[in-house]
């Protein structure tokens, strides 16, 4: 008995509790399904004709899988049974010719649709990435990264199967299931309802099932994304792993993840694996009750030998829509909840590009900020940063100094425009910033950021980052300025050396030193640089400081400043405290305040601010 309950082993993946709840709850649906299917028939757009064509084979084809068995049961009732088989070549011919008809359709529906459905999936991907790329950042607050992601990719993906088969196989199921019940029906009513007993046993047996996999189905989904996310997690950190000896600890967590994945794995395919067993047998039922049945109606000359047959044959034919059906229309329900979620990416309001200003505006790099104020969207507290007020002339260092959280990162996104102020008014070159189109605006800004990023390209590319268009002259230049070219020489394929995504095959001083050739190509009139607060090795910190020392010659910069060297360079330092500008000066002024700066100062050791 016990090997019934837990068989190798396996704990019962379901309560009662479970199964009473199971159902109850529906997974995410449309919430305007008319709407969604309106969008991806307007991508379907010029291969409308095609759509409908593949539509008309869909019901050739489903009219040739009805007229296959009618004509054999024709043929043995007027050819075989009277063993009259002179008249019997056309009859082959023709069923042949329509086996070939239904063979040729078949193939030709699969063909156009997965064509049609793949430029449709492609449409709706380059519409949501590039919609995606238009988007303020604050989106991206609002949001996981993984929940965007999964929306380009795996919702994406069910859109994509969903439109190479189930539309097709929803469709000529209906239409099989309609066709067979109305020959039947016309062949023999009583024969026809005998042949529909099955269906209520089928009904209940594939609710007893569904009910049980649906939950189990969605577990194993749950089980298996905690294993990846562990496995990835762990490979991504093995590092630290190694370091703090957790080798053990991650082996247990693993063991217990896999464990559930395997348990509750074992009894989704257990029980899914019953679906075609039960249809199967109730399909020989079927089969069984017409033959006997259909053979007393034959005896009794109410049906023919041939009806029996056809019947037979459908029987067969009737079940697997009906299975098809039920299989399908979840799919269908979850692509069009997944479209629909691709399809609000697009409906998201995209960052403008507008401005009164000539798109070429040559900045001089003046900056002005009067009385300014922001807020996150998320934050409903109180203002991120306050009233800020100062001017800074063309070619000034600024150095912003200040404890964690007091605003100094917002203030340089204020100036890139990444945010609109929500009080008060930003000015560049004596304008308000709203009056420059964004990509003139930061076309002429550029950031040198802590942990700069790079891409999976070559040493080149990415420093061509900064202006498309710049020659390879260029980038050697810039490279030099840098003081970069002399470490990318010593790579192993020097300018074509390709870059991890993550950098980790170059130091993060060497990060930094591209990011400043970077910088250097962009040549941008206002830079925005937060300094690595990492410690790097004296001489590649040489290299940085000369590096950034030459690229802020004769530019606007504004440095989150954690050397003390960086602030004592600067024209003016602003302190912020609390989202204000706490305190303002030359480096020296604010030694003389005796404030907070100079608080600051006789707090830290080893020359940071
Ligand atoms: N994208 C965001 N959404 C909501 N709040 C944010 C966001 N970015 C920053 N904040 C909040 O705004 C405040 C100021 O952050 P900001 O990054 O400007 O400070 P900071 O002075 O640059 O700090 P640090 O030196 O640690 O980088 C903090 O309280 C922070 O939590």
């Amino acid at each position: 008995m016990d090997i019934l309950k837990k068989p190798f082993g396996y704990e019962p993946a379901l309560t009662k509790a479970d199964l009473k709840n199971a159902g109850k709850k529906k997974g995410p649906r449309a919430s305007d399904w008319k709407k969604t299917l309106l969008r991806i028939w307007q991508l379907v757009d010029e291969q409308r004709g095609l759509l409908i064509v593949v539509f008309i084979m869909v019901i050739i084809s489903s009219l040739a899988g009805l007229l296959g068995p009618y004509l054999i049961g024709r043929m043995i009732d007027k050819y075989i049974i009277p063993k009259e088989f002179q008249g019997m070549l056309p009859l082959i011919l023709q069923l042949i010719g329509i086996y070939v008809v239904y063979a040729v359709t078949l193939f030709m529906q699969n063909y156009w649709m997965v064509g049609i459905a793949q430029t449709v999936v492609y449409k709706m991907r380059a519409g949501a990435f590039n919609h995606l790329l238009k988007l303020p950042v604050s989106y991206f607050d609002k949001r996981q990264h993984g929940q965007i992601m999964s929306r380009l990719t795996n919702d994406i993906e069910t859109v994509s199967t969903t439109l190479n088969s189930s539309f097709i196989q929803v469709f000529s199921s209906i239409l099989t299931l309609a066709g067979t019940i109305v020959v039947m029906l016309s062949l023999s009513p009583l024969l026809t309802l005998i042949t529909m007993i099955v269906i209520p046993l089928m009904y209940f047996a594939m609710r007893w099932i569904t009910k049980r996999t649906g939950k189990l189905f969605k577990e194993q989904q749950a089980a298996l994304g905690d294993l990846n996310g562990m496995i990835e997690e762990t490979i991504s950190g093995q590092s630290i792993v190694k370091a703090f000896s957790q080798e053990e600890f991650v082996k247990k967590e693993f063991y217990e993840k896999s464990k559930r994945l395997k348990n509750v794995g074992f009894w989704a395919l257990v029980y899914s694996g019953y679906i075609p067993k039960v249809f199967n047998f109730l399909n020989n039922m079927s089969f069984a009750i017409i033959a006997g049945i259909g053979g007393i109606f034959a005896y009794n000359g109410w049906v023919t030998i041939g009806t029996i047959v056809i019947f037979t044959e459908y029987a067969r034919q009737f079940t697997r829509p009906l299975n098809e059906l039920a299989n399908q229309i979840n799919t269908v329900l979850s692509a069009i909840a997944g479209a629909e979620r691709v399809f609000s990416i697009m409906e998201e309001e995209v960052e403008d590009d507008v401005g009164k200003l000539p798109e070429h505006f040559q900045i001089r790099g003046e900056v002005e900020f009067r009385n300014v104020s922001f807020k996150y969207e998320s934050k409903n507290k109180s203002d991120t940063v306050q009233n800020l007020n100062f001017h800074v002339k063309p070619g000034q260092t600024v150095a912003l100094v200040g404890p964690t959280g007091a605003g100094k990162t917002t203030t340089m996104m204020l100036i890139a425009r990444f945010y609109d102020a929500t009080g008060g008014v930003i000015l560049i070159d004596g304008y308000d910033i709203r009056e420059f189109k964004r990509s003139t605006l930061r076309r002429q800004m550029a950031f040198v950021l802590q942990d700069p990023f790079l891409f999976e390209a070559s040493v080149r590319e990415n420093i061509r980052y900064g202006r498309l268009d710049a020659t390879d002259e260029e980038i050697v230049e810039a490279a030099k300025k840098a003081n970069a070219h002399d470490f990318i020489m010593k790579l192993p394929n020097g300018y074509d050396t390709v870059l991890k995504a993550d950098g980790s095959e170059i130091s993060q001083g060497q990060k930094q030193l591209l990011s400043i050739a970077r910088a250097f190509v962009a040549n941008p009139a206002i830079l925005l640089l937060d300094e690595a607060t990492s410690s790097i090795d004296t001489v590649t910190e040489k290299k940085i400081q000369e590096a950034l020392e030459e690229l802020m010659k004769g530019r606007t910069s504004f440095v989150i400043a954690h050397r003390l060297n960086t602030v004592r360079h600067a024209d003016i330092v602003f302190v912020m405290k609390d989202g204000r500008i706490a305190e303002s000066g030359s480096q020296q002024e604010l030694i003389g305040k005796d404030g907070i700066y100079a608080n600051m100062l006789k707090q830290s050791k080893g020359g940071g601010v």
